[in-house]
Formats: structure tokens, C-alpha cells, sequence
């Protein structure tokens, strides 16, 4: 109760301020929880949002699926208030949620209980299923409730809730069982004599990942509360859980928090402002604290302090949308949410037609020029700094408010910033993944041949999703990757489901496929993948682990801050059977239609092997073991250089094997083949006449070439390697590789 999480979130001077603060004001018990009522279309979440704010039966004449969110009030007594968030059908709300919901709110999964058809299997996923998934992967551990509404047009409401809670049930234990089901697979490697021990770290590692994921509760209410917005049945016990989980959740706060918590709800009702800056904001703290704050608090700095306090209490608590990662946001508030998604449905409008005409009415242009700015829009995801401008005239944005949108944009990584002519600083444009629907382009497959190319390596990695990819997963990890890219625009080519990219010696495409999953005729379950694939040279092996540990740490950090609950699954996918099989990616053709595959991602008939994703994040091997040199291909008995399979700080050196196997080396090695090796050295350039003699009149001649060898460059025992294996001296070859 005292402080409140956010507060101690903030650090010890935090909580100090707040202290001060409570000695200057009066101690106000409150709870504001932030009530989110998602669920598909015409559920009755609107209504239900009415409803509860007026406390009398509330219907919508109809359905409005061009809303992305709507907020409203509900006061329930002095200490207690509810922000109620309702979710509509448009597009955005697919990257609104993170930024409208608060992790401390409550989720309502709304759905009308009359269109619900307990025959249908489907029903449960669609209405229920999916968004329980989706909530969980997104914010784990919030507090959710299953609400049934439209029970005055369905007398039979309450045997289908007893069905629907059944259904519940074994959603619940599905999900159970998928993460046993993992487990035990991992627990069968674990238990493979062949096993070889710089992998059981990465498995562990996946496994306990699993475990944690398994036992992650999911909070929902156990009953389903069934109501009516009509006549208002099943309203007071909705209402009975809200006031007592918010009375669970009461804080105490000081008075001058409260007030100007009070006094920024009455600008936003007020309606006049866009957004509050930074005086405006500070206006309505001074006005709510006491003489004796003032007194104290007189310096600028202390002000700012707790402006930033009481801002990050409310953002946090749903109030408001404030940002303090930069120092442009944290000047704005965000305090009426809808100026913020009216934006950026405008921006990330997926409907052509609709753009069109937004540009035709905004911009004073030809139609040649709106042409091609809506080209761009729609179909390369491209939005000049003007047409920007033009899609945010109709909100009158001051133009302090369009550069924190734009910033804004960027900071949520829904686009990176391009400037298109480097000769002219105004072209700037901005790319929006979200947006792409350009398909794949044709010249693709020469930079990108289905087959690896010969002389090349592919290193891969991929990440399944069971269920479908958690929205905006992709788009993202192809915005941060711009930040890596952002010199050498022009080698990185994007399209609606991958990107291209040109490194320093090194290619790399990531990709996204989805695949249907007919487990069950009645539920049809999609898997996404996302593929990270690198391509180079041999000698540019270590840049290419670097380009795909990156990527790698890129998509890691995504799913950390915006889908901490995502189940997923990563396999380092064998570059010997990537080699082979080049039908294990498939071009864009063949991706088309549903298609069946084993869970663990494999690829129809011979499935590639798989190694554990889990390898990338290990930093070192565990005490005791040594880095492997080889691994073996379980699907095919090759053995493969470890390097490829691991990254290099990882796997053992040439130089450190040829040391590990000294003796051996000094025993197979016999002179002739030696004088044979030095003739090989001197014609590439390798020894020097004077070097050569010396190793042969030495009474330890291999030991001496030996040392000699680990202190040449790369290619020697590149070049080495390539004789010993024309020679056919395997065994030596076996030993120095
Ligand atoms: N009889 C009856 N009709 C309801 C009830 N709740 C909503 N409706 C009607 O169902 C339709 C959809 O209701 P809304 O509240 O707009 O549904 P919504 O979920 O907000 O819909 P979207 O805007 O598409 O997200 C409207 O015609 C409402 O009048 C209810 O409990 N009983």
C-alpha cells in the first residue's frame, strides 16, 4: 500500500520525495485500475464499457469497427475509479495494446454468449482461446476475467457457461501439456548416450526455460460472468469483482497526486488540448500541491522531480501515456489517448482506398505525385516526411505535437528514418514494415539463390512459435535492424515478409512463413517461423556469427519487452543439411498453402537436424568441458566442423586442437610426409627457405613444425588441410582440422 510498486520501482530518492510529500499533504487511499475490455467484434464491449460508467442499462445502436480505443470513467466511490479501455476492431490495436495497456489493469475477454455456438469447436478459440493466448504472451501474469454478454437473447446461458468453463479448462491443460510435451522431447536428448557435453548447457537451458513458462499461472477468474447491457443482469457481481480487486489493490498516495491525477482527467474531458507539454503539465502539480510543497519545493529541479513522479505513477497505472525514454517525448503528455491512436490509425491505415483519399483532400498536389506518394504508402511502406504531415492535417497537430508522433513512430520501432537523396537533407521518408505488401522481388533470387552457392556457408537459425507469431514481432526485429544497416541503405532490400541485407563480407535474410497445423479438423493452429539466415564465406565465418548473434540478441530483447509470455522454440538448423537440402527453405512459391510439419519445425519428409537455439545465448561452457572441434549430423553420420554449429568463442581454434593433439600429431606425422608439408609451405609463401632448414635440422623436427604451424596464418592451415585431404591422410587430417 505504501508506496505504491511504481514508486519503489523509481529508487530510494523516489520514495523519499514521496514521503515528503505525504508530510506537506494529506494521505489519500485510492485505486484507479485500468479496466481493458477486449474481444472480437460486436461483443458487446462498448456497451458493457457504457453500461458500467453510467450504472444504467447502455446499448450501441451498432457495432464501430473503425474504433482502435475508447476510454471512459468509472467512478465507483470516492477512493475508487475505473479507466476503462475498449478495444476496437481496427488493425492498430494489433501494436495499441502494449502502449494503451497497463501491466497492473485488468483484461476483460468479452464475447456475445448468444453467438456463441457450443457445437462449434472453432468458438472457443475465436472468441476466447486466441485472446487468452495473446494477453498471456503479451503481459503474463495480469489479471484476466472471461465476460459473457448478451445473456437476455439466450435463454440457455448458463449450461453454455458451464461448457464454455470446461473448454476453458482444457485450454488450460492443452497449453499444459504443449510445454510437457517439449520437456519430455528435451529430456529424451538428455538422456542419448551420444550426447555430446558443450550441448547439455544449451539444452538445460531450454528446458528450465520451459519449466518456468509451464508454471507460469494463468491468472483468470475462475467463473465466466454472464450479463446482460440491456437489462442489466449479471452487471453487480461484474461489478463486485472489479471494486474488490481494486479495493486488493488500493495505494496510498498524497492528496496533490490525487488532485492533479483529478485535474488532468478534467483537461482530457475538457477536450481542448491535443496533448499537455511540459508548463501546462506543471501548471496543473503547482496548482494541486499545497502552500507548504511550494514553499519547499521552489527550485526548478524539484519541480521537474516531481513532475516525473506523479507522471510515472499515472502512466503506469493507465491514467495517461508518457514516455521519459527521450528527452523530446517526456516533454508531452499523452492525456487523451485517442488523439494518439487517431494518428496512428491515419498513418498505418491498411485500407488503399481510404489513403487515397486522405492525400487527394489534405495535399495540394498532382494527381501524378499523390499517385506515387500512395504507391509508396501501400505497397512499399514508404512515407515521405511530407505525405506525414499531410495523413496528421485532419488532428491539427501544433508541429511540437508532429515531431513527438514522428519521434514517437520511431521510438515504438513501427518505422525507421531514411533519408532517401543524401544530397538533400529535407528527403527524408520514413519506412513502416507494417505496411509492406510488395511481394518478393525477382532479382532476389540472384543476390539469394534457393541453393547455397558453392564456396559459400549458411548459417540459420530459426524460431517457431506454436500458434501462431505474436504481432509485430517481425515488423519489429526489421525496423532494429536498421540501426545496423543504417549507413548502407541502399543494400538492404525489403519486401512483405523478409528483408535482404549486405554486410561487410557477409548476406543475411530473415524471413517469416506461416504454417498450418491441422492437429485437430475442428481447431486449425498456425505456426510462425522467422528464420535468420546468414550467408559468406569461410574466412568470414566470425563476421557472420557476429551479423547472426545480433539479429539473434535483436529478436531475443523484442520478445523480452513486448511478449515476455511468447511460447517459442529456437533451433540453430545444420548447415550440412542446408547445404544439401537447399528444399528445406522454400522459395516463395512453394511457402504458398497450408502445409503439414512436425512441431519441431522440421520440413516434411527428411526433416534437417536440429540443433538447440539456446547455444547463441551461452556465454561460455560449463566448467570442465572442452570446446568441441566437431559435431556430429545425427540425420546423415557426417561429422561437421564445430564452428559452424558454434559461435567462435565457443569452439575450439585450429591452433588449440593441433596443441590438444600434439602427441598424436608427432606420431603420425612421419618425415617424409613432413618434407612433403614443408614443399607445399615454401611454394605458397608460407615458410621461408631460412624457416624450412630450420625445422629440418632440428632433432624434434615435428615438434618444431608444429609450433611453427600455430603461429602461421589462417589460410596455411587452410592450405594444409586441403593437401592432407588430396593425400588421403585422413587421420592426420582428422586431428589438425
Ligand atoms: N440484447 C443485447 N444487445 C447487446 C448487448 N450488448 C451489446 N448489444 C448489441 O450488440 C451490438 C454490438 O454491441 P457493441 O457494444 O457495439 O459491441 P462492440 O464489442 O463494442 O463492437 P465493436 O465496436 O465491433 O468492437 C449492438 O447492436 C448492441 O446494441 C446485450 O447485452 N444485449
Amino acid at each position: 500500500m505504501q508506496p505504491p510498486e511504481r514508486v519503489v520501482d523509481r529508487g530510494i530518492d523516489a520514495i523519499k520525495r514521496y514521503f515528503e510529500a505525504l508530510t506537506d499533504t494529506e494521505a489519500i487511499l485510492s485505486s484507479r485500475i485500468q479496466v481493458n475490455l477486449l474481444g472480437e467484434t460486436e461483443a458487446g464491449k462498448t456497451s458493457l464499457s457504457l453500461t458500467l460508467q453510467t450504472g444504467r442499462p447502455t446499448l450501441t445502436e451498432s457495432a464501430d469497427r473503425t474504433r482502435v480505443v475508447e476510454q471512459r470513467t468509472w467512478q465507483y466511490d470516492q477512493d475508487i475509479g475505473f479507466n476503462i479501455n475498449d478495444f476496437g476492431g481496427h488493425g492498430v490495436y494489433k501494436i495499441g495494446h502494449p502502449i494503451f495497456i497497463s501491466k497492473r489493469g485488468l483484461a476483460l475477454i468479452t464475447f456475445a454468449l448468444s453467438k456463441y455456438d457450443i457445437e462449434n469447436k472453432a468458438h472457443y478459440q475465436l472468441y476466447i482461446g486466441n485472446w487468452i493466448d495473446k494477453v498471456q504472451a503479451q503481459m503474463p501474469g495480469i489479471k484476466m476475467a472471461i465476460v459473457g454478454t448478451h445473456i437476455d437473447r439466450d435463454e440457455t446461458y448458463s449450461e453454455k457457461c458451464s461448457i464454455i468453463k470446461k473448454q476453458f479448462e482444457d485450454h488450460r491443460q492443452r497449453k499444459h501439456k504443449w510445454y510437457e510435451s517439449q520437456i519430455k522431447s528435451i529430456e529424451k536428448i538428455l538422456n542419448t548416450d551420444g550426447i555430446q557435453t558443450s550441448m547439455l548447457q544449451a539444452y538445460e537451458d531450454k528446458k528450465s526455460k520451459l519449466m518456468t513458462s509451464q508454471h507460469q499461472v494463468i491468472d483468470i477468474h475462475d467463473d465466466i460472468f454472464a450479463v446482460s447491457s440491456k437489462t442489466m443482469e449479471g452487471i453487480e457481481e461484474l461489478q463486485n469483482y472489479l471494486t474488490t480487486v481494486a479495493r486488493e489493490r488500493v495505494v496510498v498516495l498524497p492528496e496533490m497526486w490525487v488532485d492533479a491525477a483529478k485535474n488532468i482527467r478534467i483537461k482530457k474531458n475538457e477536450g481542448f488540448d491535443n496533448t499537455l507539454d511540459w508548463d501546462k503539465t506543471q501548471d496543473i502539480i503547482l496548482q494541486s500541491a499545497s502552500v507548504s510543497w511550494r514553499e519547499k519545493n521552489t527550485s526548478k529541479e524539484d519541480l521537474d522531480l516531481a513532475t516525473c513522479d506523479i507522471l510515472s505513477f499515472l502512466a503506469h497505472r493507465g491514467d495517461i501515456i508518457w514516455f521519459d525514454s527521450s528527452p523530446t517525448l517526456k516533454k508531452v503528455v499523452f492525456h487523451r489517448q485517442e488523439v494518439l491512436t487517431n494518428v496512428l490509425k491515419a498513418v498505418l491505415n491498411h485500407d488503399s482506398d481510404a489513403v487515397r483519399l486522405n492525400l487527394q483532400e489534405t495535399m495540394r498536389i498532382s494527381e501524378l505525385k499523390a499517385k506515387k506518394i500512395h504507391d509508396d504508402i501501400v505497397s512499399r511502406g514508404i512515407i515521405s516526411r511530407e505525405a506525414m504531415d499531410c495523413l496528421c492535417e485532419p488532428f491539427s497537430l501544433s508541429s511540437t505535437e508532429a515531431d513527438v508522433m514522428v519521434e514517437l513512430m520511431q521510438k515504438l520501432e513501427l518505422c525507421y528514418q531514411v533519408q532517401e537523396n543524401p544530397l538533400v537533407p529535407s528527403s527524408i521518408s520514413f519506412h513502416f514494415p507494417w505496411l509492406l505488401t510488395l511481394e518478393k522481388q525477382p532479382e532476389l533470387d540472384e543476390k539469394w539463390p534457393g541453393k547455397v552457392p558453392t564456396g559459400s556457408i549458411q548459417l540459420t537459425l530459426q524460431i517457431n512459435f506454436p500458434y501462431r507469431c505474436p504481432e509485430g514481432i517481425y515488423e519489429k526485429l526489421s525496423v532494429r535492424q536498421h540501426k545496423h544497416l543504417g549507413l548502407w541503405k541502399t543494400k538492404r532490400i525489403d519486401w512483405q515478409d523478409g528483408v535482404y541485407a549486405e554486410f561487410q563480407g557477409s548476406q543475411m535474410q530473415i524471413s517469416r512463413q506461416e504454417r498450418h497445423q491441422q492437429h485437430d479438423p475442428d481447431i486449425s493452429a498456425t505456426d510462425s517461423i522467422i528464420t535468420i539466415a546468414v550467408r559468406g564465406s569461410r574466412p568470414k565465418l566470425s563476421e557472420m556469427w557476429s551479423v547472426l548473434s545480433r539479429a539473434h540478441g535483436d529478436l531475443m530483447d523484442i520478445i523480452k519487452e513486448d511478449w515476455p509470455g511468447a511460447s517459442y522454440d529456437k533451433f540453430l538448423v545444420c548447415p550440412h543439411c542446408v547445404n544439401e537440402n537447399p528444399a528445406l527453405f522454400p522459395s516463395e512459391a512453394q511457402n504458398e498453402g497450408p502445409e503439414e510439419v512436425p512441431s519441431t519445425g522440421g520440413f516434411g519428409e527428411m526433416a534437417p537436424m536440429l540443433f538447440p537455439g539456446e547455444i547463441l545465448d551461452l556465454t561460455r561452457l560449463p566448467d570442465g568441458v572442452s570446446k568441441p572441434r566437431h559435431v556430429p549430423c545425427v540425420n546423415t553420420g557426417v561429422s561437421i566442423l564445430a564452428d559452424l554449429v558454434y559461435p567462435p568463442h565457443l569452439t575450439m581454434s585450429w591452433q588449440e586442437g593441433v596443441h590438444n593433439n600434439r602427441d598424436k600429431l608427432k606420431q603420425y606425422i612421419t618425415e617424409p610426409c613432413l618434407f612433403d608439408i614443408i614443399n607445399v609451405f615454401i611454394q605458397e609463401r608460407i615458410f621461408s627457405y631460412r624457416e624450412s632448414e630450420e625445422i629440418k635440422e632440428s632433432p624434434e623436427k615435428i615438434a618444431v613444425f608444429l609450433d611453427f604451424l600455430t603461429k602461421t596464418p589462417d589460410r596455411a592451415h587452410q592450405i594444409l588441410c586441403e593437401w592432407l585431404e588430396e593425400q588421403g591422410k585422413t587421420h592426420i587430417l582428422e586431428l589438425i582440422q
